[in-house]
């Protein structure tokens, strides 16, 4: 008796386990990011993981350290570490995946520059993940340009719903955030509802007309009325947001990597949980035709999630200053799109 109940409770604790995979598992967002999701950070404090790290297969040796390193930490919820270059043995049975490598952008260099280098891994990364992932697996995409990397990755994984597929604007979420809170000199988490509307790119729209800020305990008012000051989140608050990756790239000669893991984390942590209440988080997802964006441009939306689904913040008054800002980003993302598509057909 005591023998089934052991055995009982072994297959339990396997089939419970979530396979989770992150690529460019050799780099520096990956350093970071490993060791938030390891310990708990993303998927719960009770929930066993298998992690699959996939790097090019020049990077193996470094990747092995990385896995060393993992192993030291003894963390408890860490079950298994596979470490690979084959995208088959990184996507099989994977629930959930952070498609980070990709080459990071240098001083001078937009996003978009990266284009021709990056797209085709996300075209080899969709028809693998097509082939071997979970159906229902959830994919977030770091590598740049985002929006359409995820796009591309969609695209080739027509067995996957669109909806799984999502890029990360979360990290201009919690700059823009930041930026707000220090302005005026309240906690970080006391700003709630600020949007990135867009491309992740220096055309993306930080908007703030819907935020509020509890300013006093209890009292939570428009972001607006409390900064009181339309000029400056009209233009140096948006250019800041918009710029923020290149002035880490002039300052630390490497783009952000401690920050976009965390924002990975916590795009992950809210698809995966759900969000609170009347919160509201950035995520750049696939257009259904919403607020005037071409249906199946990948754009940044305020999104609510629940059952690991999300669904769009729909009904914001959108002003014309606001249309013309949502209207630019659009544009460039359909340019990315269509200059993806040709890289990906030639
Ligand atoms: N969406 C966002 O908010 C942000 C995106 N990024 C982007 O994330 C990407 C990664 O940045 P870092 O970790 O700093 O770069 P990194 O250069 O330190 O690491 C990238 C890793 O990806 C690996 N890699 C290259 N091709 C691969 C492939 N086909 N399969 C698997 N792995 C592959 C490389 O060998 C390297 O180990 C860059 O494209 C960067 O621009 C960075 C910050 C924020
Ligand atoms: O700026 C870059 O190239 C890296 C990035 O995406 C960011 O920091 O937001």
């Amino acid at each position: 008796m005591l023998k089934k109940v052991v055995w009982e409770m072994c297959v339990r604790l396997a089939s419970d386990v979530v396979k989770v995979c992150v690529t460019g598992a050799a780099g520096q967002i990956a350093y970071s990011l490993l060791y938030s999701i390891a310990k708990g950070d993303v998927f719960g404090p009770d929930q066993p993981l298998c992690l699959t790290l996939l790097d090019i297969a020049p990077m193996m040796g470094v990747l092995e350290g990385v896995v060393m390193e993992l192993n030291d930490c003894a963390f408890p919820l860490l079950r298994e570490i596979i470490p690979t270059a084959d995208e088959k043995v990184a996507f099989s049975g994977v629930s959930a995946a952070f498609l980070v490598g990709a080459m990071p952008r240098r001083e001078g260099m937009e996003r978009k520059d990266l284009l021709a280098a990056n797209v085709k891994i996300f075209k080899s990364q969709g028809q693998a993940i097509d082939q071997f992932a979970n159906k229902d697996i959830k994919v977030l995409v770091v590598g740049n340009p985002a929006n359409t990397n995820a796009l591309i990755c969609s695209f080739y994984a027509p067995s996957i719903p669109r909806e799984n597929f999502s890029c990360m604007t979360r990290l201009d979420q919690n700059r823009a955030q930041a930026q707000i809170a220090a302005r005026l000199g309240v906690r970080n988490d006391a700003v709630e509802n600020v949007i990135i509307w867009g491309n992740h790119s220096s055309t993306q729209f930080p908007d703030v007309r819907h935020a509020t800020v509890e300013i006093s305990p209890g009292k939570r008012i428009p972001v607006y009325d409390a900064v009181k000051d339309d000029n400056y989140l009209k233009n140096e608050f948006v250019t800041t947001v918009q710029t923020r990756g290149a002035a880490v790239i002039k300052a630390r000669k490497l783009s952000s990597a401690m920050s976009a893991a965390k924002a990975a984390c916590d795009h992950m942590r809210d698809w995966w949980i759900g969000t609170q209440d009347n919160k509201w988080v950035s995520m750049g997802v696939v257009s259904p035709g919403v607020y005037g964006i071409e249906k199946g441009l990948m754009y940044s939306f305020p999104v609510r999630i629940q059952n690991k689904t999300w669904t769009i913040v729909e009904g914001l008054e959108i002003n014309e200053f606001a249309r013309k800002k949502m209207d630019a980003t659009a544009v460039e993302l359909k340019e990315e799109k269509d200059q993806a598509m040709d890289i990906c057909k030639a």
